[in-house]
């Protein structure tokens, strides 16, 4: 079987018909990002085109320093475009279209809170949870973390401090507080960097069952090849700095995925390929 087929971008396609409001949840349209000025300047993404219907779960691999992190920073508002332009939901990312839930490589669980007050923190700020917070966050919200908590494994440890848990079980946290608010939009940034091997795959799992269990759109940055392969629907790789996609493919296996599959002949063929492109572009 051949896991990977050429993607085709959709320039050109017919607008797809249907109960959604936007044609893509996210669209890059040729956006580039330059820091500083004049002698300074840095390049950090060269025009970069790329689209995700909602419910896609797309991972963005590549040498280190190409541009991903900065792809999500221009989805999540944080940065604007030099050049092109960002649309989430179908607006600009400023209008704050879609509700979006992150999580990065080093959760921030703020230290004075508990596991279950730092999950429920996003429906304090959130509109249209925070409405009610205060009526709720004893009541409604409380029981949402703790069945979030409970589909993490984490159901007994609503009560503990941050550093009364281990990275892996941290990150569950924090994969917990990125969908509390029931995100539109999900944007990770390497979440499993700094675990351990049995963990991460530990954590894949969970996180295949939250994807499938809510369908938000995922962008995932990654590093890990097989960690692109077994959760994505599509793979983007992006060539060396200042980067921009080069290679947009899907993953032809069907969800839910084992984990068994990323020892199968036709995966270790996809990551190798992989691999073999993204030497190929460090170049
Ligand atoms: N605020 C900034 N000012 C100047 N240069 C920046 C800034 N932020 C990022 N860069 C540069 O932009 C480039 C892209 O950075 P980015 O973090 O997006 O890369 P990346 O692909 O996520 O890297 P890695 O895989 O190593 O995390 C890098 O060369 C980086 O040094």
């Amino acid at each position: 079987m051949n896991i990977l087929n050429h993607h085709k971008q959709s320039t050109g396609t017919p607008l797809q018909v249907g109960p959604s409001p936007y044609r893509y949840a996210v669209e890059l349209q040729s956006a580039s990002v330059v820091f500083g000025k004049g002698d300074d300047a840095v390049t950090a993404l060269s025009p970069t085109s790329l689209k995700m219907d909602a419910g896609d779960f797309v991972a963005l691999v590549g040498p280190s320093g190409c541009g991903k992190s900065t792809i999500l920073r221009l989805v999540s508002d944080l940065i604007q475009p030099s050049s092109g332009v960002v649309l989430v939901g179908g607006r600009e990312a400023s209008a704050k279209q879609l509700r979006i839930g992150m999580a990065f490589q080093n959760p921030t669980m703020l230290p004075w809170l508990t596991i279950e007050q730092n999950v429920m923190l996003p429906l304090k700020i959130v509109a249209p949870f925070k409405a009610t917070f205060r009526k709720d966050r004893k009541g409604a919200y409380r029981d949402r973390v703790h069945r979030l908590l409970k589909q993490v494994g984490l159901q007994d440890f609503a009560n503990h401090y941050p550093w009364q848990l281990s990275g892996g079980m941290l990150q569950r946290s924090n994969l917990c507080r990125a969908l509390i608010h029931e995100p539109d939009l999900l944007l990770l940034d390497e979440p499993f960097g700094a675990l351990d091997q049995f963990t991460r795959e530990e954590l894949w799992q969970i996180l295949q069952d939250l994807y499938l269990d809510r369908k938000p759109t995922v962008l995932l940055v990654t590093h890990d090849l097989r960690e692109a392969g077994f959760l994505a629907k599509r793979i983007c790789v992006m060539s060396a700095r200042p980067g921009r996609v080069i290679s947009d493919e899907p993953v032809n296996i069907p969800q839910p995925r084992d984990i068994s599959m990323i020892y199968s002949p036709e995966f270790v063929e996809m990551t190798q390929g992989l691999r073999e492109l993204i030497a190929q572009v460090r170049k």
